[in-house]
């Protein structure tokens, strides 16, 4: 059994008339979307005190217990929550934040959350970036666009950071956003793990579209918002201009297609969707957070066609990337931000760039909070919990590249069999640290660096404790490189 539709009333120009019930689960789904979009930390920490007090004058008014959480969720996500409030509830102006206590969606909806004097409207800019759906698509004057989720002005290729692990699935999309529906790039299907950019991908496609030809009609929609606008189309008995508002398009993409497993009916629907778009040589962009021929649960004829095109893979970040994501960002907010702290973040955060992301944001509010900046001894205070939950064991690996660094020496020479005392005492060094901060045994240390019998790792292990125990200069240095590997 599929879940029910979202089917809220129509709107008139100066109210919402929207159910009790579906405002609370619309409300439910934009804050599930949020959590989804900014990821567990950054949601807890300012959007879960956020409530919705209702609907006034085409408004959503959202109400937050402080004046700052009011002034941080303004001009942080502002533009995101109305943009995910208008596409839940099409037809709203706008969403209004207010300072208010705590007070749920109810069955009087139109009535207003405690006024405050500090109220923030969130306008509509006057042209909101939705692509644009010809007239046919538009159906006979029912709305047309409101089904199609709205673009997010951040999600250009402009501020997609490439890198190693994505630039494949960079370079794709930006060949399908300068030649839709060419041979062998038809569908697209972009697939990985959580957080990894799919969705920025997509909307970069589709504003590099509409930048080429503001009349292409694109439509970008979750596969989740597909199924319910298809249930409610069968529940209306209105298949036919379902249809023909998704067949009139010439880019259809499609996010989070892994959402459609087990959704037969749904599945059939897009199934003749997709047929109809490709033989009438439209484009067609899809993301799931897997391949098409690990999506089990979806047919087989329909998978064979998911992959008949090209397959891109995000894989999962490097360091690297990470790091020159951050800079970027840091660049972008306009904030100076320590090399040393962005680097901790990348080595730290390695799961995906959303919670990479969202420590960036803490520290920056931080920064502005008490308008002192971020510093390598702070960095570790202020992201504790996110630290803690990234926590991850240090290997070898990570000792000898940062050893080697330190020392300006080859990553190679760390295997090598070359014993002069320039690369033998970093060897060392790097043994130590290694018997110190993992759990692995002598003999496993050996083999990691090239090979070496056990006795090897031992007799550096003493060595460097007896020169520490001598040397106050060496014993500064390895406790400094010591304290680098641990933050
Ligand atoms: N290479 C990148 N450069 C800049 N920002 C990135 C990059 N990759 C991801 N991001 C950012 O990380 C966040 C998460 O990315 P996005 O929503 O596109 O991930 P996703 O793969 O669609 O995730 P999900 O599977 O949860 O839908 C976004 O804010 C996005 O802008």
């Amino acid at each position: 059994m599929e879940t029910a539709p979202d089917d809220f009333s129509r709107p008139g120009t100066e109210a919402v008339s929207v159910a009790a019930g579906d405002l609370a689960t619309a409300w439910a789904r934009i804050r599930g979307r949020l959590r989804q979009e900014v990821g567990d930390v950054e949601y807890r920490t300012w959007l879960r005190q956020m409530t919705l007090g209702g609907i006034e004058d085409g408004t959503a008014l959202v109400s937050l217990p402080t004046r700052f959480l009011r002034d941080w969720v303004r001009d942080h996500y502002g533009d995101r929550l109305r943009l995910l409030v208008q596409a839940e509830m099409p037809g709203l102006r706008g969403v209004e934040l207010r300072v208010a206590s705590a007070r749920p969606a109810t069955a009087e909806a139109a009535a207003p959350a405690a006024e405050m004097p500090l109220a923030e409207s969130l306008l509509a800019p006057p042209a909101p970036p939705v692509p644009a759906m010809p007239a046919a698509a538009a159906g006979n004057g029912a709305g047309g666009n409101e089904w199609v989720a709205p673009l997010d002005p951040r999600y250009t290729f402009d501020t997609f950071v490439v890198g190693k692990p994505n630039e494949f699935a960079h370079a794709c999309a930006r060949r399908v956003a300068e030649a839709p529906a060419v041979a062998g790039f038809n569908p697209l299907f972009l697939y990985g793990g959580v957080g990894l950019g799919k969705t920025h991908l997509m909307h970069a496609i589709a504003w590099a579209l509409r930048e080429g030809n503001p009349q292409l009609p694109v439509a970008y929609m979750s596969a989740e918002k597909f199924m319910y606008r298809f249930i409610a189309a069968l529940r209306s008995h209105n298949t036919t201009e379902f249809k023909t508002q998704l067949r009139s398009v010439q880019v259809l993409m499609v996010d989070d297609l892994q959402f459609l497993i087990g959704k037969d009916n749904t599945q059939e629907e897009f199934f003749h969707t997709f047929n109809a778009l490709i033989d009438a040589g439209k484009q067609i962009i899809l993301s799931a957070d897997k391949a098409p021929t690990d999506l089990s649960g979806i047919e087989d004829r329909l998978r064979t066609r998911l992959s008949a095109g090209i397959v891109a893979d995000l894989h999962a970040t490097t360091y690297e990337l990470r790091l020159s994501i951050l800079q970027a960002k840091a660049h972008d907010a306009g904030v100076e931000i320590p090399p040393r702290v962005l680097e901790l973040l990348a080595r730290k955060i390695a799961s995906n760039v959303r919670d990479l992301e969202g420590a960036l944001n803490r520290i920056v509010a931080h920064a502005q909070l008490f308008g002192r900046p971020i510093t390598l001894e702070t960095a570790p205070e202020v992201l504790a919990d996110i630290l803690r939950s990234h926590d991850r064991k240090l290997s070898i690996d990570d000792i000898q590249r940062k050893v080697a660094e330190h020392y300006n020496m080859r990553l190679t020479e760390m295997a090598s069999a070359r014993r002069s005392r320039a690369v033998a005492r970093p060897r060392q060094v790097a043994m130590f640290l290694s018997k110190q901060l993992t759990q692995r045994s002598l003999p496993e240390i050996g083999r990691k660096f090239g090979n070496r019998d056990h006795t090897t790792v031992l007799h550096a292990v003493n060595k460097v404790t007896e020169l520490m125990e001598a040397d106050a200069a060496f014993a500064e240095e390895v406790t400094l490189i010591r304290k680098m590997l641990e933050t």
